[in-house]
């Protein structure tokens, strides 16, 4: 009997479809070539702001219903424009991203880091490159406890309160700690404990309570601020780093600029517990800016789906993804288009 594995995929808006394809493309070519008795069944649903501004639907509760039951998700990018007023009563971004982020308690934001050896890194010398950022995905500044007052007069206070419970930074913590104990033994905590000393305090004190189950594990702390030095200065000092979901954000996109572009960065979503699906995608946006053009980077979903696989247990065709990631990138020189991109690393996923 072949397994089914039902695929929810989400392309969305600007080059979220264009990079989706090219994923998709290489999907198929690495379970056919590794895993020939998996059937892919994959169910397109069209959310983001074009369908926002199509319909007025951001996240319909029937979708919703049927996404929360599939197998795994690949989703593009979703949202506009920055600050394009039509979506301003949307929120894409927190009304169907973090909405799927939260409902599908996604609690690890798994963003690994490689810097491969012929990459174009705008660091002269990067060295040994290879960290995964473990980021807490459904507390801190992202849970929408916040309101105005006064608002729109020169008078109005905003606040955004960061949420940490002891049960959420835990769970993450552990999960760390379970990941730098398979890797290389090196736990770096990022956040920003002396200034914010209830949340940072929180955190500090998880960490080294559960460094106890972990002998094997070398723990490191950074403030926020320092860390973005290491990432340019010495991002080979780092293995696995635990941090916020604010935090993790922000680091993540500059990993990706370090590493050679934000189009190679990947991502996944993470519901360890399996209680629902988890959710891969790459950590840029839709970039309105280059969109409809075949001027993105397909690496970052394509490694996505990498980590996808990886996750279904399909551990084969994983690696031949990501194989063939590193040897097109050992060959590129100049810019290609999108589809030339997923084309090529297809190719090499068939002759692998
Ligand atoms: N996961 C997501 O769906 C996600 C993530 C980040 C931003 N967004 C949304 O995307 C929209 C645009 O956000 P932004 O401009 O801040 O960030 P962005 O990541 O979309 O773009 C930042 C810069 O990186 C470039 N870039 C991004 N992906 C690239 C790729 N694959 N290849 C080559 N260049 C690439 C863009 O052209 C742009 O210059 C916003 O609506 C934002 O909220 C969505
Ligand atoms: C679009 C936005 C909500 C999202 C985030 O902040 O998590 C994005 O920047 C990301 O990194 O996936
Ligand atoms: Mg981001």
């Amino acid at each position: 009997m072949p397994r089914t594995v039902s695929l929810a995929v989400i392309p969305g808006d600007g080059i979220g479809p264009e990079v989706v394809a090219e994923a998709l493309k290489v999907l198929d070519a690495a379970v056919g070539a590794a895993a020939p008795d998996v059937v892919f069944d994959k169910v397109e649903y069209r959310l983001g702001a074009g369908r926002y501004l199509d319909d007025g639907e951001v996240l319909p509760a029937a979708e919703f219903e049927q996404i929360k039951s599939a197998d795994a998700i690949l989703l593009g990018a979703v949202g506009g424009t920055p600050n394009d007023p039509r979506l301003a009563g949307a929120n894409i971004e927190r009304g169907l991203l973090l909405k799927l982020r939260f409902e599908l308690d996604h609690y690890v934001n798994l963003r690994p880091t490689v810097v491969y050896p012929t990459v174009e890194s705008p660091l002269r010398d990067p060295g040994d490159v290879d960290f995964v950022v473990v980021r807490e995905g459904t507390e801190g500044p992202y849970v929408g406890n916040g309101g105005n007052i006064r608002s729109g007069t020169p008078h109005e206070i905003a606040n955004e309160v960061s949420v940490n419970t002891a049960y959420g930074v835990e769970r993450i913590v552990r999960f760390a700690f379970g990941q730098a104990s398979a890797r290389r033994g090196k736990l770096t905590l990022v956040h920003k404990t002396n200034v914010l000393t209830f949340a940072g305090g929180l955190w500090k004190r998880t960490v080294d309570r559960v460094a106890a189950d972990f002998p094997d594990v070398a723990v490191d702390y950074l403030h926020v601020d320092a860390a973005t030095i290491f990432f340019v200065t010495d991002p080979a000092r780092f293995d696995v780093i635990v941090t916020d979901n604010l935090f993790g954000d922000i680091l993540t996109d500059l990993a990706g600029a370090i590493s050679g572009g934000i189009g190679l960065a990947a991502s996944g979503n993470i519901n360890p517990d399996g209680t629902f699906p988890s959710m891969f995608e790459p950590v840029h946006g839709s970039a309105p800016d280059i969109a409809g053009q075949q001027k993105a980077d397909p690496t970052a979903a394509i490694l996505s789906v990498a980590l996808l696989l990886e996750h279904l247990g399909l551990t084969d065709a994983s690696a031949k993804v990501s194989a063939a990631v590193r040897d097109d990138i050992a060959t590129r020189t100049g810019a290609r288009p999108t589809a030339e991109i997923g084309d090529a690393i297809s190719r090499l996923v068939l002759n692998s």
